[in-house]
């Protein structure tokens, strides 16, 4: 999005650190969750879905335990994480609660998202429950993790998230009040940067480590995870999570924190995101009807337009769209592999379930997930 605020933000990707989650390792702060829970249920009341991605589980489990501090051991970070875990399930619930929502618990590692399978999986899960209503809780499954496969820091996990479901904007709540042109924890004279380029050439170069020794990345993995969000087309803010209504005041356009501006249109951002991930696996001839409908209606490929399927290629991977007389006229990730194409082609949405036995989603390749004419 090139909006230089949130104001028009209709799916945000809020992420909250262990730091604040759990007052600096202390114990998770169920008033800090609260307080988030009541600003997130006033955005959803304004029709923007949220979803959160919340660290803390280790940091939560080293207390616990009875830790006098969080260990190297993956074993052990792992152990930990585990019974913490419950414990960030429990707080948000009952912080949501207060606002009669519900939470859903989502454990993601590395691979369910680079896997074309998992991904769409995810991305649906993710969809439905917000259709629902939930407010989705994610965190890396750190259980399964081992560190060559560890996400290793939960920025990264959002900005991923923020591709996955193709949100407008992440913001990433932290215990600083934003991005410093270097660490200001070390260098009291650090100046405040209040808007930035994600690809600006020198935001590495002033983002440091981790400022307590209960966050894993410090701004550096916020700084790469505005970079990969801006890949989708998404901007980022790095704020202060004790800022007084930051959620709320963001959203409705408020400057806080440091906006991270991402420079390509979330159309083009999409499809190059698209095209640059992934091999085409086959093909599908679709009718003139279906081809109307891609063009020029901004419409998603439904399986009842489709007349022939080319290749082999599974549910999740890349295909091209041909139109009748063979011409490529878009890309996209199908929701069906080929042979299940086969079975469902010209059928409508409500035959899907009685050809396969299943059901996945009414569209065989869904708009989000589409780049025309390439
Ligand atoms: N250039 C910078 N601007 C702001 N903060 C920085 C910078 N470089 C390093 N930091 C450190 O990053 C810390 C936040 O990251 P981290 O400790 O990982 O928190 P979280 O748990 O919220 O992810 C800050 O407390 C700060 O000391
Ligand atoms: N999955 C881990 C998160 C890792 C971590 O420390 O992240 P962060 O605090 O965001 O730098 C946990 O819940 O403890």
């Amino acid at each position: 999005m090139n909006t230089q605020n949130l104001s028009h933000a209709k799916l945000l990707v809020v992420k909250v650190g262990s730091s604040l989650v759990t007052a600096e390792g202390r114990g998770i702060d169920q008033s800090a969750l609260n307080n988030w829970a009541k600003q997130i249920a006033h955005i959803k009341q304004n029709g923007v879905d949220v979803i959160l991605v919340s660290s803390g589980a280790i940091a939560e489990g080293v207390k616990r335990l009875g830790w006098a501090k969080r260990p190297t051991a993956i074993n052990e970070l792992q152990a930990a994480a585990a019974v913490g875990q419950m414990g960030i399930a429990q707080a948000y619930e009952r912080a949501f609660s207060q606002h009669g929502l519900h939470t859903a618990q989502i454990l993601l590692t590395h691979e369910d998202l680079s896997d074309r399978t998992r991904y769409l999986n995810a991305r649906s899960t993710l969809k439905t429950l917000l259709s629902q209503n939930i407010v989705p809780v994610i965190n890396e499954n750190d259980t399964v993790t081992t560190n060559e496969i560890k996400l290793g820091d939960n920025d990264t996990l959002g900005a991923l998230v923020s591709n996955l479901v193709d949100a407008d904007a992440l913001i990433i709540l932290t215990d600083q009040r934003g991005l410093y042109d270097s660490d200001p924890r070390k260098n009291p004279q650090a100046q405040f940067i209040s808007q930035i380029a994600a690809n600006h050439p020198n935001l590495t170069q002033m983002a440091g480590g981790a400022g307590t020794g209960v966050g894993t990345g410090g701004m550096y993995t916020k700084v790469l995870a505005a970079k990969r969000a801006a890949l989708s087309g998404a901007n980022t803010v790095v704020a202060s999570g004790r800022e007084t209504d930051v959620l709320q005041r963001l959203s409705t356009g408020e400057s806080i924190g440091t906006l991270f501006t991402s420079e390509l249109s979330r159309v083009n951002a999409r499809k190059q995101w698209l095209l640059g991930h992934i091999q085409i696996s086959g093909s599908v001839n679709v009718d003139a009807g279906a081809e109307q409908a891609l063009l020029h209606k901004n419409g998603s490929l439904l399986p009842v337009g489709v007349v022939r399927v080319n290749g082999h290629f599974h549910r999740g991977e890349l295909i091209a769209v041909l139109n009748e007389s063979g011409a490529e006229i878009a890309r996209g990730l199908a929701n069906y592999s080929s042979a299940e194409t086969a079975k469902i082609v010209r059928c409508h949405a409500n035959e899907i379930a009685d050809k396969l036995g299943y059901a996945f989603e009414d569209e065989l390749i869904h708009r989000d997930n589409l780049a025309l004419h390439w």
